[in-house]
Parts: structure tokens; sequence; C-alpha cells
């Protein structure tokens, strides 16, 4: 359902016109920083866009940080994903899982209740306006919420859902596209900020493709070949989910080896693959030159490149993150010139990872704007 109903071309599309509208927000606000001169919060702020952007497509509209529970929604999302990511000793020692020693089954159900009354509320808006609104709505309009709403006990349809599916699907979408999305730019703009020659090319192509005089479109990504390396470059360094999600073997197999025994979660690594010696020249160097004229792609059939996954349970949403990563940070470089505040210089970017279920960076990446386009 995910990948033909809410994740297809076609859906993808009909959301063209609101990131628009919220990549246009965030240009404005930055414009005036740039006539302040003053820092931009990158990372905040591509937080909150992708937040944003997500939270239209899913349920419809967005939320004021105060709406979802007092302490904000990234913030009780981010709790959510820190949870999920803490090994737990009850996995591993089935004998000791009910005594609960890190507490973590208290804490889960306690951010469950408030995803839960958060979702409940979701749900019931949306089947009360479609009650009120009986004339037929365009499919453009439609929200995740709503398609789904629309498989609600169908006998018909082949996709078996009801409402506690419903609001599964609502929590997995948003926390698979908030922060992945997110991080990807934020890493992007931080390498590019740090290797000012990249900038430049990056620029220089879309001085090329797009001009000066009007802004990066969703048409132009498919054309920008540079930017487009720039961002494999960016997943190789920094994929989003650094070890995916846990896989579990459906049968007993040997690899280089060692023996699977079958049910066994398997976790890959695809942080450590990226960054391979036996796999990469110079692993460690930022260099997207290094896949000028190579066919290695990140779709999974390379599996020296897996920041999506691979096979059946790969990422579903690879195209509509990509048109997301892309675009913001095309339109990011293109309308601006970045620099470091405090005469900090390119080399000195604190580039420290924190791990967890995505390796977002450990300090906000800060910059000062300039305008680049001209203006009409
Ligand atoms: C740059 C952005 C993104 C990256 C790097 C990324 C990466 C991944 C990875 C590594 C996995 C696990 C694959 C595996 O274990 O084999 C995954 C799963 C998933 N992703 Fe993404 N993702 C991104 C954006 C998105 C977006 C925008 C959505 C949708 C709204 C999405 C929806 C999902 C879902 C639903 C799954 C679970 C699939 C399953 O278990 O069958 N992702 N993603």
């Amino acid at each position: 359902m995910c990948t033909l109903e809410l994740l297809s071309s076609r859906k993808i599309d009909s959301f063209r016109a609101m990131r628009k509208q919220e990549t246009d927000l965030l240009i404005s606000f930055i414009r005036e920083a740039a006539g302040d001169h003053a820092a931009v919060d990158l990372t905040a702020k591509v937080s909150s866009l992708s937040a944003d952007m997500s939270c239209r497509m899913i349920m419809g509209k967005k939320f004021e940080v105060s709406e979802f529970d007092e302490r904000g929604f990234s913030a009780v999302i981010q709790d959510a994903m820190k949870l999920a990511a803490t090994p737990n000793l009850g996995d591993y020692i089935p004998q000791i899982a009910r005594f609960d020693f890190q507490g973590l089954t208290k804490k889960m159900k306690k951010v469950g209740t408030v995803f839960d009354n958060f979702l409940e509320k979701i749900v019931e808006e949306h089947i009360q306006c479609s009650r009120n609104d009986n004339n037929e709505e365009e499919d453009k309009a439609k929200d995740f919420v709503d398609v789904m709403l629309g498989f609600l006990d169908s006998e018909e349809s082949e996709y078996r859902i009801e409402r506690p599916n419903i609001k599964a699907i609502i929590l997995d979408m948003l926390s698979a596209s908030i922060d992945t999305t997110s991080t990807t730019i934020d890493w992007a703009l931080a390498e590019l900020i740090r290797n000012p020659d990249i900038l430049k090319k990056v620029q220089k192509e879309l001085e090329t493709k797009v001009g000066v005089e009007r802004m990066v479109e969703e048409s132009d990504l498919e054309s920008l070949d540079y930017l487009n390396m720039v961002v494999k470059e960016t997943l190789r360094l920094h994929p989003a989910g650094p070890l995916m999600l846990p896989h579990k073997a459906r049968e007993d197999c040997t690899i280089n080896g060692f023996h699977i025994p079958q049910n066994a979660s398997v976790i890959i690594n695809a942080w450590a693959i990226g960054r391979d010696p036996h796999a990469w020249t110079e692993p460690n160097k930022f260099f997207p030159e290094r896949f000028v004229k190579s066919d290695i792609d990140f779709r999974g059939h390379d599996f020296q490149l897996i920041p999506f996954g691979s096979g059946r349970r790969s990422c579903p949403g690879i195209q509509l993150g990509l048109t997301v990563v892309r675009l913001v940070l095309a339109q990011l470089v293109h309308c601006f010139d970045w620099e470091l505040p405090n005469g900090m210089l390119p080399g000195e970017l604190d580039m420290t990872e924190v791990f967890g279920l995505s390796v977002p960076r450990a300090k906000h990446l800060l910059a000062i704007p300039t305008c680049r386009l001209v203006h009409k």
C-alpha cells in the first residue's frame, strides 16, 4: 500500500505545489537573515521544513510546536526514536524482560499514549471532514490519512486495514521521513560549506542549467548531474539510517564462515560499508567526482552503497526522499552563498556525529547567508 498508493510517483507529484510553498517560506526567512547579515541555524530550519512537509503530506496540515504535547512535536518524535534505538536487555535475555530493568517499557507506554491520543484526533478529524464534505474531492488534495481511510473496512480492497493500522502507518511514515530527509540535507550542506571548491562547482552547474534569474524547480533536478553526485557522496559518508532497520534471517545460512541461524536478528552496518577501504579509495574524503563514469548507484543493487537498504524491505520513500533532499539543497546553494560565523574557517567546522537510529550532527550547523540571485 505504501509503494502503490502513498509513495507512487503520481502521489508524490501531487504534493509538488505544497513542497514549493514550504521551501519558499524557508527561502524568504533566509533572505531576511541575509539582509541583516545574521547567522541561520540551518539544522533547526531544515528539520522543521522537513517536519512541516511530512505533516502536510501525511496528515494534511502542519502543527505548531505546542499543539502535540507541551514539549512539541519534534521533541516527542525524537524521544520515541531514541527509545526505539536503545538496546533492550530483555531482547537478549528473555528471562529478565518482564522486570524492565531499564524502564524502557514504561517509557514506551508513556510515549505511546501521547502518540495514540494525537493520532486518534487526526483520524477522527479526517472522518468528520469527509462526512461534511460529500462532493468528490480531487485525488490531488488527498493526504495519506484520506487515502488510507478510503480502504478502511473495505471488503473489495486488497488492503485489509483497520483504524489501528492507519495510526501505525501514520507514525511509521512520520518517523521514517522527517529525520532521514533533514539529516541528509544537513550533512550535505555541512560538507559543501566545509569544501568551498565543491560548493562552487554545484553553484556553477546551477548557473549553467538554471541561470540566476529564477529559482530551481523540481523539473530541473534530473539534469543536475553534479548535485546528484554530491547527494550520493553525502549518503555514502552519512547514511541517515546507519544500521538500517533490523532484518530477520528466513532460513539458516552461512556467510563468510559465520553461521546465521533462522530467525536471528540481522543488523547491517551501512555506515561502515560506506567507509570500507576495501570498497572505496580514500573512503573518508568527501569526493563526489568518484561517481563520474561510475555505475555505482544507491538503489540497492550495489552493495557497497546501500543508504536506502536493498531488496523487498528497502526504503519505499526513496524517490520522495531524494526529491526533497535535492530540491532543498539546490535551492539553498543556488539562492545563497554561505560563510561560517565568527570568522570560522571551512576546515574548522565540527563534523562530529551522534549515533542513534539516524546519525545527526552533534552541533547544529550555523551559517551566514548572502543572496546570489537577481531579484526581479
Ligand atoms: C534521504 C532520505 C531517506 C533515507 C536515507 C531512508 C533510508 C531508509 C532505510 C535505510 C530504511 C531501512 C531499509 C532496510 O532496512 O533494508 C528505510 C525504510 C523505510 N523508509 Fe526510508 N529513507 C528516507 C526517506 C524516506 C521517506 C521520505 C519515507 C516516506 C515517507 C520513507 C519511508 C520508509 C519506510 C516506510 C520504511 C520501512 C520499510 C519496510 O520496513 O518495509 N523513507 N528507509
